[in-house]
């Protein structure tokens, strides 16, 4: 049994990135750099693996990429011409170096590591059937099944036995993994979380966003296509579809606040639909202010468009400390209410008097919008409005983003005149889902064929959610969980 509940922790956070480069030299000392652009989805741990024709080289820490990986003699060691690496939020398996990619193991056709963007949905029923066939597990992760299934696949070629492996997987996954045949990027085969391709000279690279290719020069390509695998074998790139198509169901909070805004995602400049989100707030929940103040980090595209959009000056009126992290995660309330007010300071001297429009991406659990709010009236604001740029988070995240249990979601329990009220606001209003899609040029969402994953805020999940429903271990685990509270 999987040891961890996916939703131990209480506040939405980011999820995992990954990054590979294969035909170049010190390929381990351009993964460290791609790695670094894209720790902004994950900041538990970080790991590279490299490959030089011979050997298998690891390295493999809890933390950032930094301090991890800036020592020359860490690099040296991680010899060879090709590599990959992860930086690590967990959704299945506990934070703890067994669980840290890339995983490694020894199989009949050579060494395989894999880096793992996502979250299997059924890796548990995997793994039960897998150690009842005899599988040793190493870790708690949902990505060692992947592995097992490789191990254990009947098919002759490496390739076969990898399509045959994610033939049983649900759930979402990018996966780049390191073989002694070559590299290999899969993505699922509704394309659910991100993965690029570039070029570095002859070098080709996979990442998560394409931000990490414009850290390292290099050049960016395409998109890997859901239910593609591309293998790099030899300086050749083979791309191969064993799935069906299917409509893509791209996850639509990328955009929203995992994405770093300089990337390109699903073909779309993040910064840009995150501007056209504020737009669409604003002529969906316009109201009369001062100032247009954004809830830094990832509110401020979204308080431009709204600023721009409904002509109401925008204004740093929120100072953030750029010595806390992207999320400030302490295990008691009081610690995280503390870590709120550490991250963000009111600009007193321009609040004072003013009637002001917060915007921020999302209400989670609602921390950061309680203290904001009472962070404006301390300052002096005369009045004090709430627009978020996305729809209400009624359900939790089953697909790679490690979201607060359901019930622990403000709005799974509130509605808007309630969550106004919990936060302190004098009005508080959503983008629609129908505005949020036409930020991302849609007339509206399709309900019979939805463009993007959106579960989050509709329930309606692409992919069975075999360990996650009624009667199943994780289930039995998370009332478990509550009758030991
Ligand atoms: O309702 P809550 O539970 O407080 O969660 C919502 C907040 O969390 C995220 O910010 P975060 O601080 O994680 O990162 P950011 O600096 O990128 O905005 C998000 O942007 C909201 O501000
Ligand atoms: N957030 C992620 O993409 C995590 C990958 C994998 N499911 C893990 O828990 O390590
Ligand atoms: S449930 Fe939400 S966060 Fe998860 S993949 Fe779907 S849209 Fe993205
Ligand atoms: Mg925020």
């Amino acid at each position: 049994m999987i040891t961890t509940d996916p939703f131990d922790d209480d506040k939405l956070r980011e999820e995992c990135g990954v990054f590979g480069i294969a035909n170049v030299d010190t390929a381990s000392a351009v993964v460290a750099l791609g790695l670094h652009a894209l720790q902004h989805r994950g900041q538990e741990a970080a790991g590279i693996t490299s490959y030089d024709g011979d050997h298998f080289h690891s390295h493999r820490a809890m933390g950032h990429v930094a301090g991890n990986f800036d020592r020359d003699e860490i690099i040296r060691a991680l010899r060879g011409h090709s590599a990959i690496g992860h930086v690590r939020y967990s959704t299945t398996g506990e934070t703890a170096l067994r669980n840290v990619q890339p995983l490694f193991a020894d199989l009949s056709s050579g060494g395989f590591a894999v880096a793992h963007n996502g979250n299997i949905s059924n890796a548990e029923k995997l793994r039960k059937d897998l150690v009842r066939r005899g599988s040793i597990f190493q870790s708690t992760s949902d990505t060692e099944t992947v592995i097992h299934l490789v191990a254990t696949s009947l098919y002759s070629t490496l390739i076969d036995r990898f399509i045959d492996a994610l033939k049983q997987l649900e759930g979402a996954y990018s996966f780049v993994c390191l073989t002694s045949e070559g590299m290999i990027a899969a993505r699922d085969p509704l394309g659910i979380r991100p993965l690029v391709m570039g070029m570095l000279d002859d070098a080709v690279i996979f990442a998560s966003e394409s931000v990490a290719l414009d850290v390292v020069g290099a050049e960016f390509i395409r998109s890997v296509e859901p239910g593609e695998i591309i293998i790099v074998r030899d300086g050749k790139i083979r791309s191969v579809k064993p799935f069906a198509a299917t409509p893509p169901r791209f996850c639509i909070f990328e955009h929203v606040y995992f994405s770093r805004p300089d990337s390109i995602v699903d073909g779309s400049s993040v910064y840009s639909v995150r501007k056209a989100i504020g737009a669409e707030l604003a002529r969906e929940n316009g109201i009369a202010a001062d100032l247009v103040i954004p809830v830094p980090d990832s509110g401020v595209p979204a308080a431009i468009g709204y600023a721009q959009e409904s002509g109401i000056p925008f204004e740093l009126g929120i100072i953030r400390s750029h010595y806390v992290g992207r999320t400030f995660i302490q295990p008691s309330d009081k610690v995280r209410h503390l870590g709120v007010k550490l991250k963000h300071n009111a600009n007193k001297a321009l609040i004072e008097g003013k009637s002001v429009i917060l915007i921020d991406d999302s209400i989670v659990r609602g921390t950061t919008s309680m203290k904001i709010v009472q962070m404006m009236r301390d300052a002096g604001a005369t009045e004090v409005h709430m627009r978020i740029a996305s729809p209400p988070t009624r359900n939790s995240c089953f697909y790679g983003v490690d979201t607060p249990r359901r019930e622990n979601l403000l709005a799974s329990s509130k509605d808007v005149d309630q969550m106004c009220a919990h936060i302190g606001a004098d009005s508080l209003a959503f983008v629609s889902i129908d505005g949020l899609y036409r930020a991302l040029g849609e007339a509206a969402r399709d309900d019979k064929v939805p463009q993007y994953c959106d579960a989050c805020f509709s329930g309606d999940y692409p992919t069975p959610l075999t360990d996650h429903a009624k009667g199943s271990d994780s289930d039995q685990l998370q009332l478990l969980g509550e009758h030991l509270v």
